[in-house]
């Protein structure tokens, strides 16, 4: 189905929920029992929920006792590997409360491009939903290169959208939305809806945030977002701290709307679409 508004994610039959690394780990590893909070209750009302999850690396880097994350390629690998599994415990032991059983789905970009992977990657995570089973996606940090890899994990939740064909995609982060120019500097001006074919004129979008932990920061979060809603699917970017707000279709974040014919949009064969840009609009051209 297509969520044409905020008020329709209650009823929204399948949502991918991406969160960075900053907001669920060191000291705001605490943050994951809220986020599995409000995912079981989305669970719980009969959603398909799939959580892409960032977090390996800042969350194995202290078990490699090292002060901050490596930047060697090697080394963010053997922190992910470290710090995988501690991150799907973290996860597994809050589902528990719920009595949700969440299944670790491991990909990387060559996965998603090439045929015979996509369709596998998508028949598991297609079961996994039957069984009511709850996947955690992360990039397969320990086998992807610099080359490969997708570099941050808001395009990989892009990508997991479309292959699952998701209602709704929610972008988390350190921030509650997009604003017209980086949150900490003076003037920024929080936006409201993003128009999918709009371009987001004067705004200026920064690269990760102050807390050094994330990869992607707005920059790759809007582009995601762009791709996402330009094939259908509608976009939630807004802060970790206000996600239940979100899935209970409350108006946080920035709404990104969503194309009305997204085949218009789209580049045949590629599982992706054109056009880098967006732009901000005011609520009611937009929604
Ligand atoms: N125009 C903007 N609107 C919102 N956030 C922005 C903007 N420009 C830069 N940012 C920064 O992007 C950061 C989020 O990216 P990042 O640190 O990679 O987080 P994550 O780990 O959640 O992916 C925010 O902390 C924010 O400071
Ligand atoms: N796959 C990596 C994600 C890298 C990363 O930092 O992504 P993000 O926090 O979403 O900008 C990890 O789990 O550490």
């Amino acid at each position: 189905m297509t969520i044409d508004d905020r008020s329709q994610i209650p009823s929204a039959r399948r949502i991918v929920v991406k969160v960075g690394s900053s907001s669920i780990s060191g000291e705001n590893a605490g943050q994951i029992v809220p986020l599995v909070d409000a995912l079981a209750e989305a669970h719980g009302r009969g959603t398909q929920v799939i959580l892409v999850s960032s977090g390996a690396i800042a969350t194995g880097t202290p078990f490699l006792s090292l002060s901050e994350r490596p930047t060697d390629l090697a080394t963010q690998q053997a922190a992910a590997a470290v710090g995988q599994t501690v991150l799907i415990y973290r996860y597994q032991d809050s589902f528990d409360r719920y009595e949700i059983v969440a299944g670790q789905v491991l990909l990387t970009a060559g996965d998603m491009e090439n045929p015979t992977h996509r369709s596998n990657a998508k028949r598991a995570m297609e079961r996994l939903l039957d069984l009511r089973i709850l996947p955690i996606v992360n990039e397969n940090d320990t086998v992807a290169t610099h080359e490969i890899r997708f570099g941050d994990n808001d395009r990989l939740a892009a990508l997991v959208a479309l292959l699952v064909d998701a209602d709704l995609l929610v972008l988390l982060s350190d921030v509650d939305a997009l604003y017209t120019r980086p949150p900490h500097e003076p003037g920024a001006e929080r936006i409201e809806v993003v128009g999918w074919d709009d371009e987001l004129e004067g705004v200026e979008i920064g690269s990760t945030g102050l807390s050094g932990v994330g990869s992607g920061g707005a920059v790759t979060k809007v582009s995601a977002a762009r791709q996402a809603a330009e094939r259908g699917t509608a976009v939630v970017l807004t802060a970790t701290s206000l996600v239940s707000q979100a899935l209970r279709g409350e108006r946080v974040g920035t709404w990104f709307a969503p194309a009305p014919d997204a085949s218009a949009a789209s580049v045949p064969g590629s599982g992706l679409s054109t056009g880098s840009t967006a732009a901000v609009t005011s609520d009611a051209a937009a929604s």
